[in-house]
């Protein structure tokens, strides 16, 4: 048995010491505290037969971003007269067994929504109540609680953003200032015979050298979070005038938003730090923006998606999803491969996918383009499909706003104007005529004329050789006509919606297997689909 009484504060996300309510009350009152985090085999182990490299569930990019974050927290604890304690297994038996191990009286972590967490959280929580501990387990990921928000509105999630906001109002935290610093915290009791290690290495995870060609520029932890924080609010004007959907989205080496976003994933910056900050900066200017478009509407997007995330039963999936309309998407895999892989044979697409690879983070208008592409754009692939992929390669990666945003572009769900279509040609050139941002990504286009980077199948075979890209070989063709398919997948989309109406989202597997054979069965269309299969266009 350890030395004593103690606590011990499970880190999962929450990766920071300021504005951590969870840390702040383990560390009250106590002779030891425990900084736990628990690696999750299943999460972080290599998976040999994945795309890209990574685990089954992350890609490198946000392990690494994840291993980074928890370096930064134990140095900030050891800063504090304190460490991160690492542990290996799965995170319900770990903890039980350190519970008992170090003789603890109270737990503290901070509350989760996601399924995943909701599970895993009632069984430790169920084990540490039998064993008469404590449980302290706080909601502060988000500005709201969103509990509290699906209460008000008498047990369903708003479904509408006004709603959310109208039914949010203030945050009750918001008048009065976060805790930001702390001075120091308690001794790691002893240890016991649990395995502890230091916060492993990559390498030491089982990956061997990096591949150069995933490797993020943002680098993970709560320093860096705050300091990408200040120097996004030094400039008041940019904050006080950001407007989205404006902003460039091809714009790579200073991107339009603030890249905060994997930051908040993990909880390595607080939202609520954020959000005062910005408070800060409206009270300094004569005028702002307002939600939805300016930055604290982008942080009331964020808990909107929690709010119906959480309220939805099967909110990750078109089949048993209330909020979900049922649309018979296809599941050619093939025609999802060329999408992840980037091998589309549209360069604004493909180097899309490309940033996503490389670097787990792309602006929120490349991610609709690429989403509305895969959809009900053209390929008409189901949406679930594109949000994996999305889910495990993204830096930021994040359950609630991931899935609620791919039932908004697929217009599955929150958005149903399905005739409004990106194209994946003229939207890129808008804000990038040149096509600097295609170059960067794919560099097999980076000396095609700017008059055809957009579309390198239009280019004369003696442009394509002089630009030493020939397509059909050095790059691919397009995989499907944008023309024809984009039209096709209104015609689709028009039969589903008029299918849902129909069916007052009632539907069963039967009449899902009726519209699909219908939609299969239009001879026009299945000759098309011959073609498009047998010989790419251009
Ligand atoms: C198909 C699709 C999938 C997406 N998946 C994710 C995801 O897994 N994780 C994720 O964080 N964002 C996701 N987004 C939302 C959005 O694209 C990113 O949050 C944003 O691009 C992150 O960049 P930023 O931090 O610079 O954003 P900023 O514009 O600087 O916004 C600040 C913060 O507000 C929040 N925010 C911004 N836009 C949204 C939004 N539309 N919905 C919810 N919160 C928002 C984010 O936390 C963001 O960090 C997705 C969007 C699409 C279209």
């Amino acid at each position: 048995m350890a030395s004593g009484s103690g606590s011990l504060m499970w880190f999962r996300k929450g990766l920071r010491i300021h504005d951590n309510p969870a840390l702040e009350y383990a560390a009250k009152g106590t002779r030891f505290l425990y900084p736990v985090f628990v690696i999750d085999p299943h999460y972080m182990e290599p998976d040999p037969n994945a795309f890209s490299p990574g685990s089954p569930r992350a890609g490198l990019n946000r392990i690494r971003f994840l291993l980074e974050s928890l370096v930064d927290l134990d140095l900030s604890l050891k800063k504090l007269g304190s460490r991160l304690l690492v542990l290996k297994g799965e995170p319900s038996e770990v903890l039980i067994r350190c519970l008992k191990e170090w003789d603890i009286t109270k737990l503290c972590f901070e509350y989760d929504t996601e399924p995943y967490y909701q599970a895993l959280d009632l069984k430790v929580k169920t084990g540490a109540s039998t064993a008469g501990i404590e449980v302290f387990s706080p909601v502060s990921h988000t500005l709201f609680n969103p509990a509290d928000i699906i209460h008000k509105n008498g047990g369903r999630p708003p479904l509408s953003y006004q709603s959310f906001v109208k039914l949010a109002g203030q945050p009750s935290w918001a008048s009065s200032p976060l805790s930001i610093t702390l001075s120091s915290l308690p001794h790691v009791g002893d240890v016991g015979s649990c395995e502890i290690s230091e916060v492993p290495t990559i390498e030491e995870l089982g990956y061997g050298e990096s591949p150069q060609d995933c490797f993020s520029p943002f680098r993970g932890g709560e320093s860096e979070a705050l300091k990408r924080l200040r120097e996004s609010i030094a400039d008041k004007v940019w904050v006080a005038t950001f407007e989205k959907p404006k902003g460039n989205p091809s714009a790579f080496l200073k991107p339009a938003t603030t890249v905060l976003s994997p930051y908040l994933k993990f909880g390595c910056l607080s939202s609520r730090y954020f959000y005062q900050c910005l408070q800060d900066v409206y009270r300094n200017v004569k005028r702002h923006t307002s939600p939805p478009v300016s930055l604290v509407g982008q942080l009331l997007w964020r808990d909107f998606f929690y709010t119906v995330a959480l309220g939805t039963p099967n909110f990750d999936q078109m089949r048993g999803n209330r909020i979900c309309k049922q649309i018979p998407w296809n599941d050619n895999d093939e025609l999802l491969a060329t999408w992840r892989e980037a091998r589309t044979g549209y360069p604004w697409i493909d180097a899309i996918m490309v940033q996503l690879c490389k670097w787990g983070w792309m602006h929120h208008l490349a991610r609709h383009s690429v989403a509305c592409f895969l959809t009900r754009g053209d390929l008409f692939v189901h949406w679930e499909k594109g949000r994996d992929v999305f889910e495990r390669l993204l830096i930021d990666s994040d359950w609630a706003i991931n899935n609620g945003n791919w039932l908004w572009l697929s217009c599955s769900s929150f958005f149903y104007q399905y005739n409004r279509i990106y194209s994946p040609i003229s939207f890129g050139k808008k804000y990038d005529p040149n096509g600097d941002y295609i170059r960067h990504f794919l560099p097999v286009l980076k000396d095609m004329p700017k008059e055809y980077i957009y579309e390198p199948w239009t280019a004369p075979l003696s442009v394509q050789t002089k630009a030493k890209c020939i397509i059909g070989r050095d790059y691919p063709k397009p995989v499907v006509p944008h023309d024809s398919e984009s039209k096709e997948c209104r015609r689709k989309m028009a039969e589903a919606y008029t299918l849902n109406q129909k069916l007052k989202g009632v539907v069963s597997e039967e009449d899902l297997k009726n519209s699909r054979r219908k939609l299969e069965e239009h001879p026009e269309q299945e000759a098309k689909t011959k073609r498009i299969r047998q010989k790419p266009v251009g």
